[in-house]
């Protein structure tokens, strides 16, 4: 459904991303994971059409993104990572606003907008300004505005940020429903055991390139490691943290 082709993007030179190039088939979850600043937002903007990439292509089903911005747009759901939302407006307000800058008929808006926030556990404060909300609610309006126009392709950036520990199980369980849907995501997170449960394949991204391109499984066995996050850890040559973590109580104490 989504297809990088040896996408690079450059900042005064130098690469954020460097050549990445993968698919995303529908009914799939693709795991996109990186140390801090390996390129994956940059990614995301690329391919949620806010940047052009300096090299490469994105083609949603066989179409450059950028011959029809705002059709693909309307295909696609984006849980960003860190949302702007406009607080004085109230959780029902805000899906409401979303619904009708994506064009969705009243109806829908009133039918979706009412039963999101409900499913999210969120009825109660749906008249409440978002200012008033705690940060797993606030994500939880993020979730229901990504979803309410029932996106092909949706990206969740950080998804379980502030998520109790309820609607994190929720969270998860919804993504087997939208695989079973034949929804295609892109799921960008640091929490890998979830990542490993969910993902049907992950890409592991560090300096803007691509180090693995695999499902889970495929990771673990390959390398005779028991967990993804060991995978990760020896892929991308994080530091010993167990003595980085004493040698940081020991400054605590110098
Ligand atoms: N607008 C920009 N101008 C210059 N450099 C940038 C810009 N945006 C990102 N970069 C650089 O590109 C690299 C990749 O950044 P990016 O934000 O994509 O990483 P990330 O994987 O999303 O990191 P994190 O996990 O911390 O969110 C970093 O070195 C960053 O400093």
């Amino acid at each position: 459904m989504l297809e990088l082709r040896q996408v690079t993007k450059r900042y005064r030179g130098i690469p954020a991303v460097d050549d990445v190039s993968f698919r995303l088939e529908a009914g799939t979850v693709l795991g996109y994971l990186g140390p801090n600043g390996a390129g994956k937002s940059t990614t995301v903007k690329v391919i949620t059409g806010m940047i052009e990439p300096t090299h490469g292509q994105v083609l949603f089903r066989g179409r450059s993104i950028y011959d029809y911005l705002p059709e693909y747009r309307a295909r696609l759901g984006y849980v960003p990572e860190e949302a702007q939302v406009y607080t004085h407006l109230s959780g029902l307000e805000y899906l409401q606003l979303v619904g009708r800058l994506r064009a969705m008929s009243e109806d829908a808006i009133a039918r979706r907008a009412r039963g999101m926030l409900s499913l999210f556990g969120l009825e109660h404060a749906a008249e409440s300004p978002i200012t008033d909300y705690s940060k797993g609610m606030k994500q939880r309006v993020l979730l229901s505005a990504a979803l309410m126009h029932n996106p092909e392709l949706i990206i969740f950036d950080e998804p379980l940020s502030g998520l109790d520990a309820v609607t994190a199980r929720l969270f998860k369980d919804l993504l087997l429903v939208l695989k079973r849907e034949g929804k295609a995501v892109l799921y960008i997170s640091h929490v890998l055991e979830v990542v490993e449960q969910v993902c049907d394949q992950v890409i592991i991204l560090a300096g803007g390139k691509v180090l693995a391109n695999a499902a889970p499984q495929e990771l673990t066995q390959l390398t005779a490691l028991p967990t993804l996050e060991r995978v990760f850890a020896q892929m991308v040559q994080q530091t010993d943290t167990v003595t980085a973590a004493e040698d940081l109580v020991r400054l605590m104490h110098a």
